[in-house]
């Protein structure tokens, strides 16, 4: 278990990093820290616990970041919505059907490491890396940073560094939960024609008929993908751009229905109010990197009108 969060701790946080009337480090929900982000461009928060971005608003915008009503906010659990970070593996880990979903970091408390001005954005960067608590799961040694960057965009960058003696594999995902106003009713474009596992159908092989719509639950990793994508929302009467680099997968996924009844931490109407589609490296595009190497996933979030 990690150290509750004191208010003398955010006292410190503030005094090294808060941007006078831009950004703050506050108590977020469960106690847990988190950063605030108002400027011209955006606004913005993100929990230490799991470097995890809960909302994202550019500026004469409606909130672009599902965030579960139900969500749980506390040491060990990862939060419902936002941007779950996933690292080293995706879903369930391959050879150890205990170890956590997705991974390690999203659990985790990240620290701190800065939070400057670039040009009209915003940037927060975070980092975590192994401890005796991820050895148990993962015997390597790493260093992860995350680097959000606050504006009229998004940009997501995750960068891993192997800081051990041997070369290791690993699998990543920005597990981003999208708001809309009713999945039903949104296309996914771009993916046609490309080669998807279906996990909601004994990861079969399939490839997509032209965009995609959401009827039923989808749990879908595309493969060999790097293309932008295109999320168009008639309701809330915009589209999201979502360009990615140094990621081969992209995975879509909303639970339906009878799946979103079963979960906990997601109220039971609300998976018609989000689709995650996900810059990822999973499976046989795992990526593997030598002691000192290091690689960065990136993805790029707009929003536009819808045409
Ligand atoms: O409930 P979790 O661990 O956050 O995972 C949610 C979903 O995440 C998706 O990325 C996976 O493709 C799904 O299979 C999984 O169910």
């Amino acid at each position: 278990m990690e150290a509750a969060v004191t208010e003398l701790d955010i006292q410190r946080l503030n005094d090294r990093f808060a941007i006078p009337s831009i950004a703050q480090i506050v108590p977020g929900n469960g106690g847990l820290p988190k950063v605030k982000i108002s400027s011209a461009a955006a606004s913005a928060e993100i929990y230490l616990h799991g470097a995890h971005l809960t909302s994202w608003i550019p500026a004469g915008a409606e909130e672009v970041i599902f965030l579960s009503d139900k969500a749980q906010f506390q040491d060990g659990k990862a939060i419902r919505g936002g941007v779950p970070v996933c690292f080293p593996w995706f879903n369930a880990k391959a050879d150890d059907p205990k170890a956590p979903s997705h991974g390690f970091v999203r659990t985790k408390t990240w620290e701190l490491e800065s939070i400057i001005h670039e040009g009209n954005a915003i940037a927060v960067a975070l980092s975590t890396q192994h401890d005796q608590a991820t050895q148990k799961w993962w015997p390597h040694d790493f260093h992860a940073v995350h680097k959000i960057t606050i504006g009229s965009d998004l940009k997501l960058e995750l960068s891993v560094t192997n800081t051990g003696a041997a070369r290791f594999n690993f699998q990543e995902a920005l597990h981003t939960y999208y708001r809309v106003g009713d999945v039903r009713q949104v296309r996914l474009s771009s993916l046609d024609g490309v080669t998807y596992l279906d996990n909601a159908d004994n990861l079969r092989e399939k490839v997509q008929q032209g965009d995609n719509i959401f009827t039923q639950r989808t749990d879908n990793a595309y493969i060999n993908t790097e293309s932008e994508l295109e999320l168009s929302d008639p309701q809330l009467r915009r589209r999201i751009l979502i360009g990615k680099q140094n990621s081969k997968n992209t995975v879509v996924w909303n639970p339906g229905d009878e799946l979103a009844r079963g979960m906990a931490d997601l109220g039971d109407e609300e998976w018609q109010h989000f689709v995650c589609v996900e810059a990822a490296n999973i499976r046989s595009a795992a990526i593997t990197l030598e002691p000192g190497e290091e690689h960065t996933m990136t993805a790029n979030i707009r929003l536009a009108e819808l045409h």
